[in-house]
C-alpha cells in the first residue's frame, strides 16, 4: 500500500472532493460514518463521552461523530476550543449538533476543562493533519489534562500534537496519549517511528473512499507491506519442477561457539523453499551441521573455528553471508574478497555487516546486488549515530542510494530501504521476536528467496513480510515472552502456507 505524507493527503482529498464529485462536508459525514462504526462496534453506549474538538476539520469530525453518537443514544458531552475562527465544515457540523444537543460547551480557559473520571471515553478531535506547529496555551493545557486522566482516549486522524512525518525536534509541547488512533485511509510515517509508541499504542486505519486515481497519480517514496501487497505467482511451483528449479544457497557462517546462528540461518533458507543449500563453515562446525540440518550439504573453511576462505562460487545463485561468523582478522579479509569478487547476490548480516563497518567503502566494490540487514545497533556502527529514528531513516534511504544496495533496517516496522529511495515499512512481527538468533532465521529466507531466483527487491520484502508472519502465527500459540528463534523457523511453513491461500 503507497502512503503519503501530510501534504499529499491533502491534495488527495481536495481531488476527491472535485472528481468524485463530493461536497466536502458529505466527505467529512464519509469520514465521521466510519469513525463511528468502529466506535460503535467497540464501546457500550453506558459510558460517558467526552469529545474535545478544534477549530478545523478535525475539530468537524469530531462534531460529527458526536451527533451519530448521540443518535444512537450514547451520553455524549463535546467541548470545543475557542478560536478567531473555525473552519467552514466545522461551522456546519456545529449547527447540526447543536440541533440534537444542549451539552455543547466553549473552552475560554482551563476553568471550563471538565472532569474526567477513570471510565469516561476521551475523542480527541483537537487538531490532526492541519498541525502547522507545535501546541502550546491553551490547547496545550488540555492535552496535559487529557494526559494525565486515566481515561481512554480515542484519537481521530492522528493524536494532536503529533505531526505526520517528522517529530525528531525534541520539544516540551505536549501531545495526546492515544489509546487508539483512527487514521483516514492511511496511516501516518509518524506512527512507525519508535519515539512515538507513547502517542499512538494502537491504530487502524479506516477507508473513507479517497478517490483512486488520485492515489495511483500521486508519487510516493513510501509503502506498507500488507498480504494483498504480496505477489504470490512469486512463489509458484511448476509441477515438473526439480530441486534444480530452486537454486541452490550458499549459507557463509557460524564459527566456534556460533554454530546455532549457521544452523538457524541455513534451516531458514531451506524452509524458504530454495531447492539446494549448501553450509560453508569452520571445520568445528561439521557434525553440528551435518546432524542438525541433515537437508543442507556441509563444506568446511581449513581453519578450525572461524573462516578463512570461500569455495568456488560458480554453482550458487546466491550468497549469505555473516551469522554467528565472528570478527576474525582472516575473517575480515575473507569478506573483503568476497565483496569484490562475487557476482551472485549477497545477503549480508550481523558480522558480516560488523566487519565492513570497519571500511564502509568497501560497498563501493561490490560486484553483484547486496541486501543488507542491520539492526539499528549494526546500522549505526555502519552508518554513524541518528539523533532520531527519523534521520536513521533519511539516512538509510541516502545510504541505500549511495552505496546502491538494499538496506533492511530491522525492528518494528521493519524498513526495507530500496537503491531508488523507496522505503517498504511490514507490517508484521512483534516483540516476541526480539530474541537471539531471529536475524538469523530473518537472513536465510531472504536468502532462500534470492537463490529461488526472486528479484532482490521481492526477496527483502516478501521474505521480511514472512518473517514477521512467522513470528506473529508463532506468537499466536506460544505467546510473545517465550517465543524462541526457533519457534519463528518453524513457523515459516505455516506463514507461506498462509501466503500462497490468499
Ligand atoms: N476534506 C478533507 O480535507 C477531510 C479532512 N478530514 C479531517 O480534517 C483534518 C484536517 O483538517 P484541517 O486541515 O482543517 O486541520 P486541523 O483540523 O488539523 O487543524 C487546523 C486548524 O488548527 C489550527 N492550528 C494548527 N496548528 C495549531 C497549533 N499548534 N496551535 C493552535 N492552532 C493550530 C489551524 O490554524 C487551523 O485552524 C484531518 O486530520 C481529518 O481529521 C476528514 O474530515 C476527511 C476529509
Ligand atoms: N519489537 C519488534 N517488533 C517486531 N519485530 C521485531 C521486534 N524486535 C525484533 N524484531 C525482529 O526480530 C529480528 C531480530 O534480529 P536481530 O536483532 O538481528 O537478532 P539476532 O541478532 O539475535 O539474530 C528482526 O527481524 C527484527 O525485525
Ligand atoms: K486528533
Amino acid at each position: 500500500m503507497k502512503i503519503f505524507r501530510t501534504e499529499q493527503v491533502k491534495y488527495i482529498d481536495a481531488y476527491t472532493i472535485q472528481n468524485e464529485p463530493i461536497a466536502s462536508i458529505d466527505l467529512m459525514e464519509r469520514a465521521a460514518h466510519a469513525l463511528f462504526g468502529w466506535f460503535r462496534n467497540r464501546f457500550h453506549n453506558n459510558r460517558k463521552v467526552i469529545i474535545f474538538c478544534g477549530p478545523g476539520n478535525n475539530g468537524g469530525d469530531g462534531l460529527a461523530l458526536a451527533r451519530m453518537l448521540l443518535n444512537v443514544g450514547y451520553n455524549v458531552h463535546t467541548y470545543y476550543l475557542s478560536s478567531k475562527s473555525y473552519s467552514e465544515d466545522f461551522n456546519t457540523n456545529l449547527v447540526r449538533l447543536k440541533e440534537a444537543s444542549s451539552s455543547i460547551y466553549m473552552i475560554n480557559s482551563p476553568k471550563d476543562f471538565p472532569k474526567i473520571e477513570p471510565d469516561d471515553i476521551i475523542v480527541d478531535a483537537l487538531f490532526g493533519s492541519g498541525l502547522s506547529r507545535p501546541i502550546e496555551g491553551l490547547a496545550a493545557d488540555l492535552i496535559s489534562s487529557i494526559n494525565s486522566s486515566n481515561a481512554l482516549v480515542v484519537a481521530i486522524d492522528i493524536p494532536s500534537g503529533l505531526f505526520g512525518e517528522e517529530n525528531s525536534v525534541p520539544n516540551s509541547n505536549p501531545v495526546v496519549r492515544a489509546s487508539y488512533c483512527l487514521s483516514l485511509q492511511f496511516p501516518k510515517i509518524a506512527f512507525f517511528m519508535s519515539e512515538n509508541e507513547e502517542y499512538v499504542k494502537d491504530w487502524r486505519t479506516l477507508p473513507i473512499g479517497l478517490h483512486p486515481d488520485a492515489i495511483e497519480q500521486t508519487p510516493s517514496p513510501y509503502f506498507y507491506t500488507t498480504l494483498s501487497d504480496i505477489s504470490t505467482n512469486l512463489l509458484n511451483q511448476s509441477k515438473f519442477a526439480h530441486k534444480g528449479s530452486f537454486g541452490h544457497v550458499l549459507i557463509m557462517a557460524g564459527s566456534y561457539s556460533m554454530m546455532g546462528a549457521a544452523c538457524l540461518c541455513s534451516k531458514a533458507s531451506i524452509r524458504s523453499g530454495v531447492g539446494l543449500a549448501t553450509l560453508y563453515i569452520p571445520k568445528c562446525g561439521y557434525e553440528i551441521a551435518q546432524t542438525a540440518v541433515p537437508e543442507a550439504l556441509a563444506l568446511t573453511d581449513s581453519n578450525d573455528t572461524h573462516l578463512t576462505n570461500y569455495p568456488d562460487l560458480n554453482k550458487f545463485s546466491a550468497i549469505c553471508v555473516g551469522p554467528g561468523m565472528g570478527q576474525d582478522t582472516e575473517t575480515a579479509s575473507m569478506i573483503r574478497s568476497l565483496i569484490k569478487n562475487s557476482t551472485k547476490p549477497l545477503v549480508i548480516d550481523a558480522d558480516g555487516l560488523n566487519l565492513i563497518s570497519k571500511n564502509i567503502d568497501l560497498l563501493q566494490e561490490l560486484k553483484a546486488p547486496a541486501i543488507l540487514t542491520p539492526h539499528p545497533g549494526e546500522f549505526d556502527r555502519l552508518f554513524g549515530k541518528s539523533s532520531s529514528s527519523w534521520e536513521q531513516l533519511q539516512k538509510a534511504i541516502s545510504m541505500a542510494q549511495r552505496y546502491g544496495v538494499i538496506i533492511v533496517l530491522k525492528g518494528a516496522y521493519t524498513r526495507v530501504v530500496l537503491p531508488n529511495g523507496e522505503v517498504h515499512f511490514n507490517s508484521t512481527g512483534n516483540s516476541g521476536m526480539a530474541t537471539g538468533g531471529s536475524g538469523d532465521v530473518l537472513s536465510g529466507v531472504i536468502a532462500g528467496l534470492l537463490a529461488r531466483g526472486l528479484e532482490p527487491k521481492d526477496a527483502a520484502i516478501i521474505g521480511v513480510f514472512v518473517h514477521g508472519l512467522a513470528g506473529d502465527l508463532a506468537a499466536d500459540d506460544f505467546g510473545k515472552v517465550s517465543l524462541c528463534a526457533t519457534d519463528i523457523l518453524n513457523y515459516i511453513c505455516k506463514a507461506f502456507q498462509h501466503l500462497t491461500k490468499k
